[in-house]
């Protein structure tokens, strides 16, 4: 087989060994590939190892060293360390691995291939890619094979770029349960600038006013601040480098957040005065055209689905027999929410099912003896 197939046979070295880089050697081992890791931290790596995300290089080579009998020929090279070290990382496997096609995972794009195209290096064997796959949390013992299922992965093509790579990196994606999307480098920073690094922003402006709050106020929150703030866990270093490289996309959108945040303080400052009640729902029916836009389950068109609330005592195997009961009244659950009631040992299970078995199934379950709570 020749090193440049569009096929993925492996080997596969992983450089960054954190969440990213683990999943996908989890994932990629899962599938039976080869994979070795490797990391700056060495301990990073050892634990990436521990969990089953492939080889530690650094392990490989004391063990050969002595004997200079080990020579590693990735067939790929993933590059999945923080954004400012990626293109240097991605310029540096080029280079050490001449038979090696190298991708990078990194949030941005643009400023990532600028640098691999103007450093010299043989660019026709780089392809800039990005899972839309991730987690508030960071390291390898965050990590998960299955990361990527079902999840966007973004390719960035470019004219260098072969097409036995992108038909490589198209096969990764595919086989870790990706669903592909091909957008070049600047279209993708614009686009991840709304969909990922604006919301980033916008949830760790909210929770940062939190700071001061006293527990007993936090203890009265709804699922809706839990919703709203779950990103702002997310790693402060990463997400440096993020917007640093991204600033531009980003100010372009958070320049249209700050007028309607400008629109909505001025009407607020007066919400009696004529057409500041109108202005208000004007804002909030906006969110909900927007929202009702997000493509729904599996990716497709937003769908409406009916909701129902069922309290659950939070004890062993209550919930599994509500979701059993309704697999037997012969209803299809389409989303499934659970909250927890501050406090009190009882769960909301909310649910959501076809509209024309909403009715029905809210009878059902209350004869049954379930709390329904529509
Ligand atoms: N966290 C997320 O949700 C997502 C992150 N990404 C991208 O994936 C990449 C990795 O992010 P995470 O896995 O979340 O970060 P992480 O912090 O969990 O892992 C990054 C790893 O890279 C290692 N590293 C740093 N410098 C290195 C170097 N010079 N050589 C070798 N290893 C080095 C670090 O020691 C760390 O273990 C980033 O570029 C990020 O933008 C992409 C999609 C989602
Ligand atoms: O947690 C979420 O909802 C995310 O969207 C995670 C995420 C974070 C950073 C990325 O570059 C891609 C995805």
């Amino acid at each position: 087989m020749s090193a440049f197939s569009a096929t993925l046979t492996g080997p596969v070295l992983v450089i960054g060994a954190g969440l990213l880089g683990a999943s996908a050697g989890l994932g990629l081992r899962n599938l039976g590939y080869t994979v070795y890791i490797s990391d700056i931290s060495p301990t990073v790596e050892a634990v990436a190892e521990d969990i089953g995300a492939g080889t530690s290089l650094r392990a490989v080579a004391e063990e050969w060293g002595a004997e200079a009998g080990f020579v590693l020929e990735p067939q790929l090279v993933v590059v999945a360390a923080p954004p400012d070290v990626t293109a240097e990382l991605v310029v540096k496997a080029l280079g050490e691995y001449p038979q090696a096609f190298v991708i990078d995972l990194a949030s941005v794009k643009s400023a990532i291939l600028a640098d691999v195209l103007t450093s010299g290096a043989d660019a026709t064997r780089y392809l800039g890619t990005h899972p839309m796959a991730g987690r508030e949390k960071s390291g390898p013992v965050a990590a998960r094979g299955e990361l990527f299922a079902a999840r966007p992965w973004v390719l960035c093509e470019h004219p260098l770029a072969r097409r036995e790579l992108v038909k490589l990196a198209q096969q990764v994606a595919v086989e870790l349960g990706s669903t592909v999307t091909f957008l070049d480098a600047s279209e993708h920073d614009r686009t991840v600038a709304l969909i990922s690094h604006v919301p980033q922003v916008m949830s760790s402006l909210l929770a940062s006013r939190l700071q001061d709050t006293p527990l007993y106020a936090l203890g009265l929150a709804g699922q809706g601040l839990r919703d709203t703030t779950r990103i702002a866990a997310s790693d402060p270093n990463l997400w440096v480098q993020i917007l640093a490289a991204n600033a531009q996309p980003v100010v372009q959108t958070l320049y249209g957040v700050r007028e309607d945040l400008e629109r909505l303080i001025s009407t607020l400052e007066a919400p009696t005065d004529s057409g500041s009640r109108l202005d208000i729902a004007q804002l909030m029916s906006e969110g909900n055209h927007g929202v009702a836009r997000i493509p729904g389950k599996h990716g497709g068109a937003p769908r409406a689905f009916a909701q129902l609330t069922v309290l659950v005592d939070d004890t062993p195997g209550t919930l599994s027999r509500l979701l059993h009961e309704i697999g037997e009244l012969g209803v299809n659950l389409e989303d499934l929410r659970l909250e927890h009631s501050p406090g009190a040992p009882v769960g909301m299970a909310e649910i959501s099912v076809n509209p024309s078995e909403h009715e029905k199934l809210v009878d059902d379950l209350t004869s049954r003896g379930w709390k329904v709570v529509t």
